[in-house]
């Protein structure tokens, strides 16, 4: 039985060309600088995100939070919207490593609103933690990977500038958001002072993330990345998958939303209910609104080789990633059609 795996875009596997790239490339010792390949990726990477530099993470995690140990001193407070990332699924990272304190605002399909964004922000009191850095993410994962409007992110960057407070993306997934909306990449960065693009979600490079900022930022990321012993060696063996999905596998990602668009309306057709609107890779399934059992659900999808997971109490999870084929969104369908008449 084909396994059919809708968990996440984190589960691919490199391409050929990646695989042969990490064969060939060449490599030096990186915590001197002198990897080619990690210095050619990271100076590609810093001008598609109009950066003055940036810096080749192990995972989007660790760019999220250098992000944050290069922005923020102790006892300061990071804003952030309720259902991030960084504040659900990094740990307590941002406490346990940079001591700062999280203060969470309500997003709209992870908007953080500007009104709710003045309110957060601290004034110069001395009870009162200072602002350090405000965070958004883009697409939002638990929004259903739902693209952020530049002019939404040019509000909360106003606000942040006004107050002299820096910004930092997550954008895990902002190649996502650049092709579902056509609008370029640095549409988006512009209005962030750093940020952190994922290569091994839907770019399908094996391993690695990009934090992307003003330089004086970059190197102090790069301080905190070597006192965590993230300070790597031959690095370029991961750099040069990494140069192949960013330079080469952004134009496919429509490929994915058209199958997670296919997969959402046959799944609606069914009656199931689907709680955000596909603008990307990211479907959303309320189960207790679809009448559903999850945990069997889940149970009796990976029977017939099918993974997908649980997001929050109530959903369902299927993201689409580059090995989802439209024969493998109707084996889905099809699946998923037998379960409930079996069920009703
Ligand atoms: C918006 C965003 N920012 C950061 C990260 C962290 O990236 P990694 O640390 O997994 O590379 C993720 C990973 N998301 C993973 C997934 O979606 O399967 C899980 C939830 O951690 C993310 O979705």
């Amino acid at each position: 039985m084909k396994k059919i795996d809708l968990r996440s875009d984190t589960v691919t596997q490199p391409t050929m060309e990646m695989r042969q790239a990490m064969f060939d490339a060449m490599v030096g010792d990186d915590v001197y600088q002198e990897d080619p390949t990690v210095r050619q990726l990271e100076e590609t990477a810093a001008a598609v995100l109009g950066k003055e530099a940036a810096l080749l993470v192990t995972s989007g995690t660790q760019g999220n939070q250098l992000a944050v140990l290069a922005w923020c001193r102790p006892g300061e407070e990071i804003i952030l919207e309720e259902n991030s990332h960084i504040f659900l699924y990094e740990g307590g990272a941002v406490s346990a490593l940079a001591g700062v304190q999280t203060r969470t605002v309500p997003g709209v399909r992870g908007a953080i609103q500007p009104e709710d964004l003045m309110k957060a922000i601290r004034d110069d009191d001395i009870h009162h933690p200072d602002t350090g850095l405000i965070c958004m993410e883009n697409t939002h994962n638990r929004a259903g990977g739902a693209v952020v409007p530049p002019e939404s992110m040019k509000a909360v960057y106003e606000i942040a500038k006004e107050c002299g407070i820096p910004v930092h993306l997550d954008g895990a997934r902002l190649f996502n958001a650049a092709a579902a909306s056509g609008i370029p990449v640095q549409e988006f960065t512009q209005y962030v002072d750093t940020v952190q693009v994922c290569l091994s979600k839907g770019l399908g490079a094996p391993i690695g993330s990009i934090l992307a900022g003003p330089r004086d930022v970059i190197e102090r990321a790069r301080k905190w990345r070597k006192r965590l012993g993230g300070g790597m060696r031959q690095a370029g063996v991961i750099a040069a998958p990494g140069l192949i999905a960013l330079t080469k596998m952004a134009d496919r990602l429509a490929e994915d939303h058209k199958h997670a668009r296919q997969l959402a309306q046959g799944l609606t057709a069914m009656g199931l209910q689907i709680d955000n609107q596909v603008e990307t890779n990211i479907i959303l399934i309320n189960m207790v609104k679809s009448g559903q059992d999850r945990e069997a659900f889940l149970r009796q999808l990976a029977e017939q080789g099918i993974l997908a997971g649980g997001m929050g109490e109530e959903h369902v999870r299927f993201v689409t990633n580059y090995h989802i084929t439209a024969e493998d969104v109707q084996t889905v369908l099809d699946t998923v059609q037998q379960m409930l008449k079996q069920t009703v």
